[in-house]
């Protein structure tokens, strides 16, 4: 089947999709089906038992309950109802409890797995995908939409069953009686079905409104928290205040409006139940004292009016659970379906993976955008330390992704010892680098697991060498708690140099064949960066090492430097021969050395 032909069948039958693809629960959903049947009939019995019971009181020994059990006096029939009673009454309990486990637990293993699911294939998913989203939009589909479904199938899917086994069985009552009645007691349940059909489809657009605008405002809000430095910096607290309550107004609005709609449907509903009431007490009355009913079957009658159209007011609830059901499950199938572009090989490098790497004839760019890298060609050796430099926007970055394979290049090739890396399985790819990112992300968690994070397990020495040689060591000591120092969710409570040299000794703690290192030292002091640099000279004898900079004394013991503008080589060599050739490097040098003033528009 076509992608497009599976996401339409998604789209369409999203319920039935989910039972297709996860019979796993296919078991469950049956045995809580069953267990609800068992529970809405044993419910059903006791008002039945009634009947018998009046029946018993007005016609003695030619009552129904002698007929069957054959039994003349009248207590004696009484207390086989009331034992019959208390059986019928105990399975009603057992079945409920039993149904609402089942139910529940279905739910809550539907909605683990699929949150789990959903997670992981989203954290699988490309680089790129993450970014031409925006966040909040995976967030809700792996945590609102996951809870959403297991809403309905909580309380949503056994009450619309419960629902349609009540009309089933009290309907079935009912043509016993009287197929007049029948007719009568029955006759709001279309009106109170497509009315509830015609309410919700009315209360729709309603809500949407009402989910915008709570959108809106967590947005808004949660932006706000996350700027609140550049908020107090410009005294815009007013202004952000006035915002806020703008937004909470427009929710507030959309609220009072769905909820003068939706207020209006129960009291519609009983006004629908009152015709059905009524008909059954009048003409089944008037059927009684005309002895074409029997009394006990009359009173069951009016009781069971009363159960089967009650339930009835909480459809348009029960249909609502049901379509945000089927359209959050329409939304995590379609996130489980999304493709990965960048697919792992199957290929795995012989170990010890030695470390050349090589671009050849590479271009590169972001989705339809046009090329941002034009045709590089570039060898790092296993073993040696190169740079790459270049102005602002020059695609240093873009070629470092390309090295981890966060993208494919659109022509040429990458390889790692050789081999295209499109060949290699993440472990043979990813496992062989250390990467520290300009922008370092720390996990809610201690330093010590922070650094350990990519080789869990590692000792504590190992992770105190590893601090040492980047140059971290100083300052974790100088923490009240040393290693044990929780660092925030973002690292907060640590400057941008420490978290540097965090991510810098994370990455050396895997002891990696390449080492990757995007502005690794931006945010540090020279004298810090010098420590880093003598640690890093050690660090780096037996690997390969890529480094961008803008700070060129970063660079310049490099092996090999390579400079790059608008997604060009122009020039490569050491530090010595690009100064003395005198080119792009050599003027870059010379503006950060103080050699030569600063061009206002060159950013270095
Ligand atoms: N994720 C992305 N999506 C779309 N375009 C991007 C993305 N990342 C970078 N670009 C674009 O690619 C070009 C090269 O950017 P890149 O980040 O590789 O440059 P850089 O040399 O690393 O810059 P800097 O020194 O400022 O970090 C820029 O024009 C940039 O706008």
């Amino acid at each position: 089947m076509t992608a497009g032909r599976e996401a339409a069948r998604v789209e369409r039958a999203p319920l039935e999709e989910l039972w297709r693809r996860y019979d796993r629960y296919r078991r469950r959903l049956v045995l809580a089906v069953v267990l609800s049947v068992v529970n809405k009939v044993a419910d059903v019995v006791p008002e039945l038992l009634i009947g018998a019971a009046v029946d018993v009181v007005v016609r003695g020994e030619g009552s129904f309950v002698a007929e069957v059990l054959g039994v003349e006096s009248r207590f004696a029939q009484l207390g086989w109802l009331a034992a019959i009673n208390a059986v019928v009454w105990v399975i009603e309990s057992a079945s409920q409890y039993f149904a609402a486990v089942t139910w529940r637990g279905l739910a809550q293993a539907v909605e683990h797995d699929l949150r789990v699911e959903a997670y992981d294939h989203a954290q699988r998913l490309d680089v790129h995908w993450h970014e031409g989203r925006p966040q909040g939009a995976t967030l809700a589909t792996v945590n609102d939409d996951v809870n959403q479904l297991e809403r309905f199938l909580d309380i949503g899917a056994p009450a619309l069953l419960q629902t349609a086994l009540n009309i089933l069985l009290v309907g079935a009552v009912f043509a016993v009686a009287s197929w007049e009645l029948l007719l009568l007691a029955f006759l709001p349940i279309p009106l109170i079905v497509f009315g509830s059909l015609w309410f919700q489809r009315r209360l729709e657009p309603l809500y949407v409104a009402v989910r915008e605008r709570v959108a809106e405002l967590s947005s808004l809000i949660g932006a706000n928290l996350g700027g609140i430095t550049t908020i107090k910096a410009f005294t815009a607290e007013d202004r952000e205040r006035d915002r806020v309550e703008a937004a909470s107004a427009a929710y507030r609005e959309a609220n009072v409006t769905a909820i003068a709609s939706s207020a209006a449907f129960v009291p519609l509903v009983r006004m629908a139940i009152l015709v059905g009431f009524t008909c059954t007490l009048l003409f089944g009355g008037w059927a009684t004292l005309n002895g074409e009913l029997e009394v006990g079957l009359y009173s069951v009658l009016v009781f069971m009016t009363q159960r089967l159209l009650w339930p009835l007011t909480e459809i348009a609830e029960m249909l609502d659970l049901y379509q945000r059901g089927r359209a959050s499950t329409a939304r995590i199938l379609a996130l489980l379906d999304e493709p990965i572009d960048v697919p792992a090989g199957t290929v795995a490098l012989p170990t010890p993976v030695a470390g050349r790497l090589e671009l050849s004839g590479v271009r590169a760019g972001y989705a339809d955008g046009p090329d941002v890298l034009h045709g590089i060609d570039l060898v790092v050796p296993a073993g040696q330390t190169h740079a790459i430099v270049g102005p602002t926007g020059a695609g240093k970055s873009s070629l470092l992704r390309l090295m981890l394979r966060f993208d494919d290049p659109r022509a040429g090739e990458v390889r790692l010892d050789g081999r295209d890396l499109r060949e290699l399985e993440w472990e043979s790819l990813r496992g062989s680098i250390g990467y520290v990112s300009q922008d370092v992300f720390l996990f809610a968690g201690t330093i010590a697991e922070n650094i350990a994070y990519g080789r869990p397990g590692a000792s504590a020495d190992e992770v105190r060498r590893a601090a040492q040689q980047a140059a971290a060591d100083g300052f974790i000591e100088t923490l009240p708690l040393g290693y044990d120092t929780w660092v925030g969710e973002r690292g907060v409570t640590l400057s941008g140099g420490q978290r540097q040299r965090l991510a810098l000794a994370r990455a050396l703690l895997r002891d990696p064949a390449v080492l990757i290192l995007d502005e690794a030292t931006s945010a540090v002091d020279n004298e810090t960066e010098a420590a880093i640099q003598v640690s890093l000279q050690t660090a780096t004898r037996d690997r390969t090492a890529i480094v961008v900079a803008h700070r060129l004394s970063t660079v310049r013991h490099a092996h090999r430097i390579w400079v790059l503008d608008a997604g060009r080589i122009v020039e490569s060599g050491t530090h010595d021969e690009l100064v003395s050739a005198g080119g792009a490097y050599a003027a870059l040098w010379n503006v950060q050395t103080g050699a030569l003033v600063v061009s206002a528009d060159r950013d270095v």
